[in-house]
């Protein structure tokens, strides 16, 4: 590392610089630094003088990144049916590595089967969850620990599982002790509907990847015998990638949800509520790697960074705690982007098929929020025609012919009794939440959903 770089003491951050600074073509500001915090993990402070709008942080040249693009055409390296034009590969990856390929490497055995056209037709997703299995955690297997991958600088700063304990998918795909039950019974509506719709991307992509790995299985020795160490595996690296993926357009592929890549260093930073204040993610498609990527760097914004060991942050998009919690798995205090999914109780109040029909007619049936300090459009409307029992009255205060003052006081008689019956039950929750032994972070995060939820309520009573 030459001087004006950043002291880091972690032994796997210096492996990591010095495994980017081989590039050639990675800048870190020198004035940043890596800490660790007990709940949030790693991130980044400024370590001294200050940060100017537009000054850049990090840059990541496209060779050091994982995406489909990387992936692709890191296998390619040693299958020529999947490199298209072998030589220009061959080099791209060869610089990379330094290295030529073993004959004896198992991955030539292991990525043999695979064309091109079978790995286009696999996701982002897919594509690299088999990917990292492979160089991360099965090759150091088939080699007997002799071949480690190029890229094991960045596998070594991945989150351990433990790191990722709270994101309630895990619960349900992984656990089936009594506490990951009463975790997830205790999830909020929002946050159950999130984890569901997590679950079902999981086991898509697990049942796509599962005969690569049944072939894998049988194809090498590997203590990982069974199918449902694979799984485990293999979830634990699902949620690596989700929580580290940064939007990035890949040539490969078309469809916008396989535009991500893995930044490393860059997935250090942590996530803050303000959305366009803090740093941003910036591509340059001057600077290409091999693979006709861009560089990825992350630039100051407008918030000023000049205190010693300010925290510097990345908005990871205007997440509630529900999102936050089912993608990232965690959550934050005072989150302004949080809402409640007021749904089931008030489509419970309807007892009428007509009362319901007429709704959907309108478009108005289901999806009733709340948040700080307001009642959505859509719960007002169905509230009103709860407390009025009248289709006309209600269709004109949904085209905005008549104010939702003309429903009060009813309104408010109904919605007071059902806040504050909710808020009890969100304390008794909080407190069923507190008395599970052990899962600590987990029990932390769903005590901050109900909390933030309890703040809404209050709000509006
Ligand atoms: C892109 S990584 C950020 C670096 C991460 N802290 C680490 O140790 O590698 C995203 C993960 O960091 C954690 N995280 C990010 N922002 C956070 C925040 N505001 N509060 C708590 N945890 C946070 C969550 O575990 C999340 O899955």
């Amino acid at each position: 590392m030459s001087s004006n770089e950043p002291n880091f003491s972690d032994a796997k951050v210096i492996q990591l610089l010095q495994w980017l600074n081989d590039s050639g073509e990675f800048y870190i500001n020198p004035k940043i630094q890596v800490f660790e915090d007990p709940l949030s993990g790693r991130g980044i402070s400024l370590k001294h003088g200050s940060l100017d709008k537009n000054e850049v942080l990090i840059a990541i040249p496209g060779s050091h990144q994982i995406n489909f693009e990387t992936a692709l055409n890191w296998i390619g390296k040693f299958n020529k049916k999947v490199s298209t034009d072998a030589s220009d590969i061959t080099n791209g990856v060869e610089c990379l590595s330094g290295e030529e390929i073993d004959e004896d490497d198992p991955r030539i055995g292991a990525y043999g089967a695979f064309t091109r056209d079978i790995l286009n037709e696999y996701s982002s997703f897919q594509l690299i969850c088999l990917f990292i299995l492979a160089e991360w955690i099965l090759l150091p297997q088939w080699s007997d620990g002799k071949i480690v991958s190029w890229w094991k600088p960045f596998f070594d700063i991945f989150p351990s599982n433990d790191e990722l304990s709270s994101i309630p998918t895990k619960w349900r795909l992984t656990r089936s002790d009594q506490n990951s039950k009463t975790l997830l019974d205790c999830l909020p509506t929002a946050s159950s509907t999130h984890e569901q719709r997590i679950s079902e991307l999981v086991l898509h992509d697990w049942a796509t990847i599962k005969p690569v790995l049944q072939k894998w299985t049988e194809q090498f020795p590997s203590p990982i015998a069974s199918m449902d160490d694979f799984f485990l595996y293999f979830v634990h690296i699902y949620f690596i990638i989700n929580s580290r993926c940064l939007y990035m357009e890949v040539p490969s592929k078309s469809d916008v949800r396989d535009f991500f890549t893995m930044v490393p260093f860059v997935d250090y930073l942590n996530h803050v509520n303000d959305v366009g204040l803090h740093c941003f993610p910036s591509i340059n498609k001057f600077k290409k790697s091999s693979y006709g990527l861009g560089e990825f760097s992350i630039r100051v914004g407008s918030h000023r960074y000049d205190r010693e060991g300010d925290e510097i942050f990345l908005n990871y998009g205007a997440h509630s705690n529900d999102f936050l919690l089912a993608e990232y798995g965690f959550s934050t205090s005072n989150n302004g982007w949080n809402y409640i999914d007021l749904t089931p109780e008030i489509c419970s109040m309807f007892t009428d098929p007509k009362d319901i029909a007429f709704l959907d007619s309108l478009g108005y049936w289901q999806d009733y929020t709340l948040s700080k300090g307001e009642i959505s459009y859509r719960t007002l409307v169905a509230i009103s025609l709860l407390v009025c029992k009248d289709h006309r009255k209600t269709e004109k205060f949904s085209l905005g012919y008549i104010s939702e003052n003309y429903f009060e006081p009813e309104t408010s008689d109904l919605i007071k009794p059902l806040l504050q019956n909710m808020k009890l039950q969100y304390i008794s929750q909080v407190q069923k939440i507190r008395q599970l032994e052990g899962d600590a972070w987990c029990k932390r995060n769903l005590s901050n959903l109900y909390e933030g939820y309890i703040d809404i309520i209050d709000s509006n009573l």
